[in-house]
């Protein structure tokens, strides 16, 4: 029997323990401040047992996930490291950033359990458990964080418990993380709320501004609704990227100023159109924008069914493609076809398996 201990049972811990909770040999015990949370993940079947205390909801567990704010994971780290864990006990988290979790961790973990940092790129501008949903991570990228002093045995055996998410493990460095992340979710949802509040300035002397605000505006500002708890923490914990990520939105601010004083149409239109052809190859089905690292290139001579073959190479070896997408296909250069993984195990292979075939394979 395996025990997962999840610490915050809201929506991220409440969507992990429901992945977990009535597959083969896990027991998936819940801890969380709030005794009116905790009785509503039982009442909901999110998690098998409710523990009082933290020391009751880690004792014996083999894997803890701290899915509470970003600032208190140091306070709850610092407790867990206080507590009698299970030999080989694998701590993780959900938090929003990693590197500094990362950091504290490494300096305080002993050598009988290990620390590996976690973020799956998912989740909503709701809170609390009644958010939590089973299918929240799947297709989604999930970011790993080890260092250089993680075992492989403990990051594998996190790896294959997590594959009950059906999200993408993506491995990254935690300070890259947090620049991209801060780029990609937290600078992204500083502008929905200035935003608003702009808008909702304007509009406490016409109240026509909220009424006529429709999909536009909607779509553009749901982030804004997120927790102020719980962004706050982020905001602070990652604020020297945000920093630097804030003076550069400033300098596309100005850009457009400039267009639109010296009535610069074409220069408009290039913006739009730039902003398209990237927003096109965003993932598909995915909810993070991080680049997958189990992605392979290879370069196909064009000519029909090649796709098929490719396929059908992997499919005869059972090596599991997650997606397949052409990049380049025009008739006078050759096509280049992108390889999507679930694992790096599976992308190996494959890289053998084209290259032993005479494709040409770039990562
Ligand atoms: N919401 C998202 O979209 C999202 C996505 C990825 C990662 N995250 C990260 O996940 C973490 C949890 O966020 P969430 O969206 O699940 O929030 P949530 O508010 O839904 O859940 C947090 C839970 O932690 C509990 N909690 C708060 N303080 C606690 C404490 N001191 N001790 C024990 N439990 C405590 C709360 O009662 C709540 O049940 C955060 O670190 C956040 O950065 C959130
Ligand atoms: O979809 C949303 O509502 C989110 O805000 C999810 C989102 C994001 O920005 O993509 C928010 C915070 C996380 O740490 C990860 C994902």
């Amino acid at each position: 029997m395996s025990k997962v201990a999840i610490i915050g049972v809201g929506l991220m811990g409440g969507s992990l323990a429901l992945c977990f909770k009535g597959k083969p040999g896990i027991r998936v015990a819940g801890y969380d401040i709030s005794p009116a949370e905790l009785e509503k993940s039982l009442k909901r079947g999110v998690i098998d047992t409710a523990c009082s205390t933290l020391e009751e909801a880690a004792a014996d567990a083999d894997f803890i996930f701290l899915c509470v704010p970003v600032g208190i994971l140091e306070y709850y780290m610092d407790k867990l490291l206080q507590t009698t864990l299970k030999e080989g006990c694998i701590i993780s988290d959900v938090g929003s950033t990693k590197a500094s979790i990362s950091k504290y961790a490494r300096n305080r973990i002993t050598p009988a359990v290990h620390f590996i940092g976690g973020h799956p790129m998912a989740g909503s501008e709701r809170s609390g458990v009644e958010a939590a949903a089973s299918h929240l991570y799947e297709n989604a990228f999930y970011v790993l964080t080890p260092d250089e002093s993680t075992p492989r045995e403990a990051y594998d055996r996190l790896v294959q418990l997590l594959q009950y998410t059906k999200a993408q493990i993506v491995r990254v460095d935690a300070k890259h993380h947090d620049e991209i992340v801060g780029a990609v979710s937290h600078l992204p949802h500083v502008i929905a709320v200035a935003l608003v509040n702009q808008i909702a300035r304007y509009n406490e002397r016409d109240g026509l501004y909220r009424s006529l605000a429709a999909g536009g505006f909607r779509d553009i500002t749901r982030i804004a609704s997120g927790h102020p708890d719980m962004w706050r923490d982020i905001l602070l914990n990652n604020r020297h990227v945000l920093l630097r990520l804030l003076r550069d939105w400033n300098g596309e601010v100005a850009k457009f100023a400039d267009l639109l004083e010296s009535g610069d149409g074409d220069g408009i239109f290039k913006e739009f159109e730039r902003a398209g052809a990237f927003r096109s190859q965003l993932p598909e089905r995915r909810k993070g924008v991080i680049t997958a690292l189990f992605d392979v290139y290879i370069d196909v001579p064009d000519h029909p069914g090649i796709i098929g073959q490719i396929a059908t190479l992997l499919g005869n070896h059972r090596i599991n493609l997650s997606n397949i997408h052409i990049i380049e296909s025009r008739a006078d250069v050759p096509g280049v076809l992108r390889l999507s993984f679930r694992n790096e195990t599976d992308m190996d292979a494959a890289i053998e398996l084209l290259k032993l075939h005479d494709y040409s394979v770039q990562l």
